[in-house]
């Protein structure tokens, strides 16, 4: 009877037939969760579902705001992939085959597809980026073969060295005929670059450096296109240099020196070095990955990567740079692009999973209300709680990474000191964040789709392999996070000594004060929906959080350096230090979600981006409650009303899901899982073709 009027209120708000307002009436009641307790507020929910009918997202017009301007190119190449299926990789495929293939791949992109990736990455990040993005999703080791091939040997090269590297190695590195490695971890070293052990001794009289593996600790490990395919290797080794006193020798500190590996003829292992493959692994089994051991290997002077420090015809050291730790820092400050490219990378994947799994949640349907037809599993709250804030988090990221791009093509334009160190924070912190949420992500992903999601042909299980190392090349989560943490303690000191805090860092002043300040008691019992759907009172909250981490974490410090040391002092506090971090990401992610949303030009898209971003909001500051809570930031009406709000966000978002999973223009060909596709007509019938029926 209660449903009854409910039914001709929501009529009178909405321009919907009664069969369809009832319809959604029912599902409603099914989304009910214990925590909706009163008949208010159900009644409150039931309401809105005239409501909801209010976003008409036209996915198209979405879409063009959220493509970015390197759409051309991406397409490019999947219409070359889609030309060649003999270059698509099939679902069962061994090791080697895969290799082969991979190589296959990339060349065949680079040589007849005409897309030459290299010269984007220094003269047009975005574009390098765009490229990647599209062919990591075509096969995601054929993106690492490539990131591997043109960001970190070929960026290694023009970002390390001069201008006598650039002419000699760039059109190799850019046709693949110079295929080749970067060759930093060392099987004792991996995170902590500054153990390695391999050596560079200059050798005065024949103008050479001598490369060599002291033991077996020092041994090159996990190195992409080592086993198979490379002909050259970056190597990064301490710089030895001869002295004329009883030590004999001077080391000057990690340096990248190009020493070939293989013949360029035969293809055969040059003498001195000693090549092993590190055999099949968990994922990305297209990627060869090599060990390298060096004996007594000659390379000429000219092949140390020069641009940090030189060594001269006799043997005299100069740099522009003052120390060891500075000239390591530049060195590895050239290094970064990687890590927006796994960000990046990262999102585009995390696009595909929650493309796959929400359109197949919109499809699939099990049980009902008794005598009624079944419903979608995505009309079960549970199901909407996997995967809506993942929708949410998925735009969040995109934007978020797409500004990261932008700052960092900047920064390779005008090489600005603030801008560098902005970019290196943002980047560590954004590819540690997204990557660990992405690979999380995959897994529930794969649970929400059931028995399905476990075909190998619906592709979770290759995403979630062969995304699962992103957390941990190109610098482990962990330690990344940790150097977010000591860049916001820089600044934390710097705000108290009266320095000038960057762009980025800048709301900390603000918040800073404001959390110095007690929590205001009446704003902490605003429970309306208007104020938890204000952005400044959603940013002010992400940012509250971080002060206060910051500021009890720097206090924390202190107290147990004086005991502990400031290594000691820095492992107590390390969890804390973590999650500073990530709540620091959180805030950024948020700014530049909320900064979409205001630049959306399309009235209806920003609407379906605000009720997103809300959601991103909500659902993070529900997931830490706890914090706010004990300090009184939010009071415990106010907690409820966040809960209840998020609930309902998660149901609105799921009625535009499918939109909004259209909008990142993720062709079929693309996602590739017949469970996904973006007919759902069709999707039962491609699943049970693929098994022969
Ligand atoms: C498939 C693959 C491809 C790769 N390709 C290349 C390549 O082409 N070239 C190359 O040079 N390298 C490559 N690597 C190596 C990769 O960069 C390293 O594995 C990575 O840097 C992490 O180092 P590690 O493996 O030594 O881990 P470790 O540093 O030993 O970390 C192990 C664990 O210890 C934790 N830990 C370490 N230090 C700290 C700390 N200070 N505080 C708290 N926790 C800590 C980490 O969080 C992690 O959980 C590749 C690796 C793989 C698996």
């Amino acid at each position: 009877m209660e449903l009854q009027k409910i039914s001709s209120k929501c009529l009178q708000n909405s321009e919907e037939t009664a069969e369809v307002v009832n319809r959604r009436i029912n599902l409603l009641t099914l989304h009910l969760s214990p925590v909706q307790d009163t008949p208010v507020q159900e009644l409150e929910l039931l309401r809105c579902a005239g409501k909801m009918k209010a976003i008409n997202v036209s996915t198209e017009t979405l879409s063009e705001y959220m493509r970015g301007k390197h759409r051309d190119i991406q397409e490019e190449v999947f219409a070359y992939f889609n030309s060649r299926p003999e270059l698509q990789t099939p679902i069962e495929i061994s090791k080697d085959e895969h290799r082969e293939l991979c190589m296959k791949q990339l060349v065949g992109l680079v040589r007849e597809g005409g897309i030459r990736p290299f010269r984007y990455v220094v003269d047009d990040p975005a574009k390098y980026f765009a490229i990647a993005e599209a062919v990591g999703s075509v096969d995601m080791s054929l993106g690492i073969k490539m990131g591997v091939q043109y960001s970190l040997w070929g960026g290694s090269v023009i970002n390390l060295g001069t201008k006598k590297h650039r002419d000699k190695y760039f059109d190799g590195i850019d046709n693949v005929d110079y295929p080749g490695c970067f060759a930093m971890t060392e099987l004792h070293h991996g995170s902590n670059v500054q153990g390695l052990q391999t050596v560079a001794t200059f050798d005065p009289l024949t103008d050479e450096f001598i490369i060599d593996t002291p033991n077996d600790g020092a041994i090159k490990w996990w190195i992409g296109n080592a086993a198979v395919h490379g002909k050259f290797a970056t190597v990064f080794a301490r710089l030895m240099l001869p002295t004329h006193d009883t030590k004999g020798v001077t080391d000057m500190g990690v340096h990248a020196f190009i020493v070939p590996i293989r013949d360029m003829k035969t293809h055969k292992t040059l003498p001195g070095v000693e090549i092993h493959d590190c055999g099949h692994k968990v994922g990305l089994n297209g990627v060869d990955n090599g060990a390298l051991r060096f004996r007594s290997v000659r390379i000429p002077r000219d092949n140390l990567l020069n641009r940090f420090g030189d060594v001269s015809r006799d043997g005299r050291y100069t740099s522009s740079l003052p120390t060891i730790s500075k000239r390591f820092a530049a060195t590895l400050g050239e290094l970064v692009g990687g890590r927006v490219g796994l960000a990046y990378s990262s999102v585009g994947v995390l696009k595909i999973a929650v493309v796959i799994a929400t359109r197949y949640s919109l499809l699939r349907q099990q049980f009902g209300p008794p005598k009624q037809p079944e419903v979608s599993i995505l009309d079960y709250q549970s199901q909407q709680h996997k995967l809506m804030p993942m929708l949410a988090s998925t735009y969040a990221f995109h934007f978020a990474t797409l500004h990261l791009v932008e700052k960092y093509s900047e920064m390779k334009k005008s090489h600005d000191e603030e801008l560098i160190g902005d970019v290196h924070a943002l980047s560590a912190g954004l590819k540690a964040y997204i990557t660990s949420y992405t690979a999380k992500s995959l897994s529930t992903c794969r649970e929400a789709c059931g028995g399905h999601g476990y075909a190998a042909v619906n592709r979770f299980g290759s995403l979630r392999n062969d995304h699962d190392i992103f957390q941990t090349f190109e610098g482990d989560n962990t330690v990344l996070l940790q150097q977010v943490a000591g860049l916001l303690l820089k600044q934390y000191r710097e705000k108290f000594q009266g320095g000038t805090l960057t762009v980025t860092w800048n709301y900390l002043r603000q918040s800073m004060n404001s959390y110095l300040a007690q929590p205001n008691p009446v704003t902490a019992r605003w429970e309306s929906e208007d104020h938890l759907r204000n952005p400044n009172f959603q940013l002010d909250a992400f940012r509250y959080r971080t002060s206060r981490l910051l500021q009890s974490v720097a206090i924390r410090l202190q107290k147990h350096s004086k005991t502990l040391g400031g290594f000691g002092a820095w492992n107590r506090c390390l969890n804390h230090l973590l999650t500073l971090a990530e709540s620091h990401i959180e805030s950024f992610i948020l700014e530049k979600f909320i900064e979409a949303v205001k630049n959306c030009p399309d009235e209806n898209s920003r609407a379906a981006l605000k009720l997103v971003c809300d959601l991103y909001a909500l659902d993070r500051i529900w997931n830490d409650i706890g914090t706010y809570r004990n300090v009184d930031y939010v009071a415990p009406n106010k907690a409820k009303a966040i809960h209840k709000l998020a609930d309902y966000l998660c149901f609105q978002v799921k009625n535009i899901a499918r939109e909004l999973v259209d909008a990142f223009d993720l062709p079929d060909y693309v996602t590739r899982a017949p469970i996904g596709v973006q007919t759902p007509s069709e999707a039962y019938t491609q699943y049970t073709q693929n098994v022969g029926f």
